[in-house]
Parts: structure tokens; C-alpha cells; sequence
């Protein structure tokens, strides 16, 4: 099974999705291939770091879920491993999200909705965010959010932290039952 959580920047995707993989072992988060350079602040697994040339034969290979070009760089999630039978976990941006749908109509997809605009705001500034990434990102969640609802299987408000983790382990389970 190919779980897919998608949302606005901000909205606590990456805590989530952590906090999935951690409690469920039967989860596999993938990690997506990325050819920008890395932060002085990242560490080395946050991405496999490649060079264009790499990340062009992969997609000439066929080896990617979704992938997209954003702001002269490549990103995507590599197809997994043949023989790893965990369910996939996938953290994307809604037109990956809308990819994946494509060539996999029954991957999961679950959209998480911040409380409120104001919320999501005090979460990208809580994290450090700029002030111009906070504003592009708020535009970004405003022209996303209908398709993404739309698109997804369930959407899911992330307010209190522990209910929404507890309430995705749920429809996880209740998906591989059905
Ligand atoms: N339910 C919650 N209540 C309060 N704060 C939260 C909650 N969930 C996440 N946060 C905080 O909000 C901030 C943003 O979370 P996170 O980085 O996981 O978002 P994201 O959706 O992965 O963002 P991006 O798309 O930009 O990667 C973090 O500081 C995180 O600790």
C-alpha cells in the first residue's frame, strides 16, 4: 500500500509522518532524491543528494513515483527496493500527491488542514520560517488546499497533535482491512 500525506507548508506533515513511521513498523518512510545542494543544517539523510546527471537517468529509467523541477532543481520520490513489503509512506506537495493518484488510484491519500490560516502562520514563524517564505507559502496553501481536499481519500485537521497521529494510525489500519 502507497500512503501519501500531503498538505500546506507548515502544517505539521514532516512531525506527523515521523511519528507514523515510529509507531507503526510495518511503515516505510521514503526518502526523496533531490539535486539541490545541501544545508550547512541538514543533516545527510533528509535527502539522497545526486547530481542532474543522476536524477535524469533515474527518470529516463522509469524510477520515480513522482517527480517535479522547482526553482531549477529536481525532486521526487524513488519507486522502492523490489522485496521491502512495508507500506510506503510518501510526504509530497499536492501535484505529487495528484502523480501518484495517477498511476496508483488506490494509494491512500490523506490531507492534513491546519486549524486556521493564523495557526498555520504561527507555525511556519514558530519553525523559523522568513518572512517571505511564510507569505509564499500561506498564497501557496490558499490555491491548494480545494484540490488537495478534493483529491484526498481523507482529510484530516491537524490540531492537537496526538489525536491527528492516533486518527491516521486509524485510517491506515482500517485501509489495509478493507
Ligand atoms: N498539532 C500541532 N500543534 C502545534 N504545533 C504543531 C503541530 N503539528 C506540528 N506542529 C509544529 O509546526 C511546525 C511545522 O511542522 P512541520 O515542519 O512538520 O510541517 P510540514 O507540514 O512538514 O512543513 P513543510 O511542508 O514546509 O515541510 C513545527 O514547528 C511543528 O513542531
Amino acid at each position: 500500500m502507497i500512503v501519501v500525506v500531503s498538505g500546506p507548508g507548515g502544517v505539521g506533515k514532516g512531525t506527523i509522518v515521523d511519528a507514523l513511521v515510529e509507531r507503526d513498523d510495518r511503515l516505510f518512510l521514503s526518502r526523496s532524491w533531490t539535486t539541490r545542494e545541501q544545508r550547512p543544517s541538514e543533516s545527510d539523510d533528509a535527502y539522497v543528494f545526486v547530481t542532474s546527471e543522476e536524477f535524469e537517468q533515474r527518470i529516463e529509467a522509469g524510477g520515480f513515483l513522482e517527480w517535479t523541477e522547482f526553482l531549477g532543481n529536481y525532486y521526487g520520490s524513488p519507486i522502492p527496493e523490489p522485496g521491502d513489503d512495508r507500506d510506503l509512506v510518501l510526504e509530497i506537495e499536492v501535484d505529487g500527491a495528484q502523480q501518484v493518484k495517477r498511476i496508483h488510484p488506490d494509494a491512500l491519500l490523506i490531507f492534513v488542514l491546519p486549524p486556521s490560516r493564523e495557526e498555520q502562520e504561527r507555525r511556519l514563524r514558530g519553525r523559523g520560517d522568513l518572512d517571505h517564505k511564510v507569505l509564499a507559502r500561506l498564497k501557496k496553501a490558499e490555491e491548494e488546499e480545494p484540490i488537495g481536499r478534493q483529491l484526498a481519500d481523507h482529510a484530516v485537521v491537524n490540531d492537537d497533535l496526538e489525536a491527528t497521529i492516533n486518527q491516521m494510525l486509524e485510517i491506515i489500519d482500517a485501509a489495509r482491512s478493507a
